[in-house]
């Protein structure tokens, strides 16, 4: 596990009688998204595990009050700290059958899954980088869940919470081979060429973006294709195939200096992009053609795969042109959709969507039977 393994680890007890509680890492966008949909749904009366803690890199919060909305706040003010040490490290200890939601967009925390899966603790997440980066890291993420019992929630991190996986999940479960997936994967690069008019500034509408909550905390993590080549990564896995970060061709739209910034300079240089951008757009145009961001992965019988994620222009009537807003628009091809594809549809990005995706994932868990929620046999999802 790269880095994380020499970290103190916090003891879990097998105390499989009490009540899972709830424990969050990340109060930012989609973890305050998720801490009011909490409540929403507390007010409404859908019953949910309590907090055993919230924290961000800065803090830890017990939430001793019972009111997450003010730790929240708590959190959001704690001081910034210095290094690489995160105060959950040395959180009361997690038990079997807690639920640990990751809202963070840390590979350090990405790196716990596994382990935390082992002890039987099971993890929800938004992060794409526990089994949307490196295979071994992902191969481990499944085999913790087999050998902890515990779950593994990641709808969120494809589609926030569109039936994408799930869709690919059940296609293979019964019987089918995927054959290829193919579509917009990234809910701000959909928003930027729906929105993207050729005139105002590129760099405009990527501003817009990010204050919406639709781009990575850092937007090059959009614009260089990283995140759509992860989700790539996260369906092919489901799909039953074993591909590697390097085996996905990926074509950024990020210029060279502003892919070497430090996160400080990244907004000065934003508008690098938007000469490039606009000779693009203005060529697609001449062409009768519109601009899309699009990953795919293909793969034969024989097991050979060709996955590539790129901006493509497309003829206006291409199906993977229709579509708007924030909207993802992927393709599913197996043995039973053969000549016309599955296609999913829908928002693609957004803190309340995610939020959402986050807390179906909690309350499927939370509503096993305690039984399956932690046995040492339960079937793992995954990669
Ligand atoms: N926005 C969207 O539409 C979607 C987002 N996601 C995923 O959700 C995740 C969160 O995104 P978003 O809320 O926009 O990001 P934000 O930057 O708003 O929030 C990230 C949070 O993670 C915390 N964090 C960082 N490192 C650590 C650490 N080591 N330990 C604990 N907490 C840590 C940050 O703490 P601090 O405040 O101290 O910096 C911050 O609170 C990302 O992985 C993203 O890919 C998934 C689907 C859709
Ligand atoms: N930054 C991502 C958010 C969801 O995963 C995107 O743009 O799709």
């Amino acid at each position: 596990m790269n880095n994380v393994v020499s970290l103190p680890l916090p003891a879990t007890a097998a105390r499989p009688a009490t009540p899972p509680r709830l424990a969050l890492l990340g109060t930012g966008n989609v973890g305050g998204a998720f801490v009011a949909r909490c409540d929403a749904l507390r007010a409404a009366g859908v019953p949910l595990p309590a907090f055993a803690w919230l924290s961000n890199s800065r803090a830890l919060d017990p939430c001793s009050d019972h009111i997450p909305e003010r730790a929240l706040e708590r959190l959001r003010a704690a001081p910034a700290r210095q290094g690489p040490w995160s105060p959950w490290v040395e959180a009361e200890a997690l038990r079997r059958g807690d639920i640990l939601v990751d809202a963070s967009a840390s590979d350090l925390v990405a790196g716990w899954h596994g382990e935390w899966l082992a002890r039987g603790i099971h993890v929800v997440t938004a992060n794409k980088l526990g089994n949307g980066a490196d295979l071994l890291r992902a191969q481990a993420i499944v085999r913790a869940q087999r050998d902890g019992g515990a779950r593994y929630g990641d709808s969120a991190t494809v589609g926030a919470g569109l039936p994408l996986l799930r869709s690919i999940r059940e296609l293979v479960a019964g019987g089918d081979r995927i054959h290829a997936v193919e579509g917009v994967l990234s809910g701000s690069l959909g928003w930027l060429f729906n929105h993207y008019d050729g005139e105002r500034p590129f760099s405009d509408f990527v501003r817009e973006a990010r204050d919406a909550g639709y781009t990575e905390p850092d937007p090059r993590i959009d614009l260089s294709g990283e995140d759509v080549r992860r989700k790539l990564l996260i369906l092919a896995r489901a799909a039953g195939l074993s591909l590697h970060p390097d085996d996905v061709r990926v074509e950024s739209l990020v210029p060279e200096a502003l892919a070497r910034a430090d996160a400080v300079a990244v907004d000065g240089l934003l508008p690098s992009l938007d000469v490039p951008l606009r000779e693009r757009r203005r060529q697609a145009e001449r062409d009768g053609a519109r601009l899309r961001f699009v990953g795919r992965f293909e793969a034969d019988a024989a097991g050979g795969i060709v996955a590539d994620v790129g901006l493509r222009a497309l003829p206006a009537d291409h199906a993977l042109c229709g579509g708007s807003g924030t909207d993802n628009r992927v393709a599913i091809s197996s043995d039973r959709y053969r000549e016309q594809p599955l296609v999913v549809q829908g928002p693609g990005a957004g803190a309340e969507v995610t939020a959402a995706a986050l807390l179906d994932d909690v309350i499927r868990i939370a509503r096993l039977p305690q039984e399956s929620r932690a046995p040492s046999s339960s079937k793992p999802s995954g990669a």
